[in-house]
């Protein structure tokens, strides 16, 4: 059974609460949350303060994707707001050994994210380390972007990989996923699908996220 990670980023943010109530009633596993700092990605949008505010009121696993330059320094307040599973942008980390250790010590589940350009070896040496890979299928930084095709092979990649090294890994697929990208990155080897407007746009998000598990189950 895959997971569903509705990302936040396309709710309507004056009615934030009552968007992650309809998903969380709906049947999501994930509430993804993006955190971008206007250095690492263009955009600005959430810290931890907003994700404290939501903790008290949804059991949704927090899974807080950042998008930021020295996440290092962000990783405990986002625990202490709630965070459960912490992902930090390969492309950001100088010591990434370190900083995954940093999370889970401060008990957060961690996860690396790759950019489409990046490649799966910068996880070769860090089995057991890690509990999930973020393959970002459009370039971070905005909602609603189209699916790049040439991520496909990565995910495979990934799961040959993660196979080889043994543990509990998940993969995590996040951009232009919706009814017709989600069989392929089904087929590839995705076990979390993080989308954005295909949910929030809907006109019923709980339409939308059952679409979106009927099209996982033909994939
Ligand atoms: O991390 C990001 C964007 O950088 C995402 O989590 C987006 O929120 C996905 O949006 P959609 O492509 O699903 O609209
Ligand atoms: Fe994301």
């Amino acid at each position: 059974m895959v997971k569903i990670a509705p990302s936040i980023l396309s709710a309507d943010f004056a009615r934030l609460l009552e968007d992650v109530r309809r998903v969380e009633e709906a049947g999501a596993d994930y509430l993804h949350i993006d955190v971008m700092d206007g250095h690492f990605v263009p955009n600005i949008t959430i810290g931890p303060a907003v994700v404290a505010a939501l903790r008290p009121h949804s059991r949704l696993v927090f899974d807080v994707h950042l998008m930021i330059e020295e996440p290092d320094r962000y990783i405990d307040p986002f625990i202490q707001a709630g965070a459960d599973l912490i992902t930090v942008h390969a492309e950001t980390c100088r010591h990434l050994h370190r900083t995954l250790n940093c999370i889970r010590e401060k008990g957060g589940r961690a996860g690396v994210a790759l950019n489409p350009a990046t490649g799966p070896e910068v996880l070769q040496y860090l089995p057991g380390l890690f509990d999930l890979v973020l393959v970002m299928t459009v370039n971070p930084g905005f909602g609603g972007q189209a699916f790049i095709p040439q991520t496909l092979p990565k995910i495979k990649d990934l799961q040959r990989m993660i196979g080889e090294m043994g543990g509990n890994v998940e993969i995590e697929v996040d951009g232009g996923i919706g009814p017709s990208t989600v069989p392929l990155v089904v087929q590839a080897g995705a076990g979390v699908l993080v989308a954005g407007s295909a949910i929030f746009n809907a006109p019923d998000p709980a339409t939308a996220i059952r679409e979106i598990r009927e099209a996982a189950q033909r994939g």
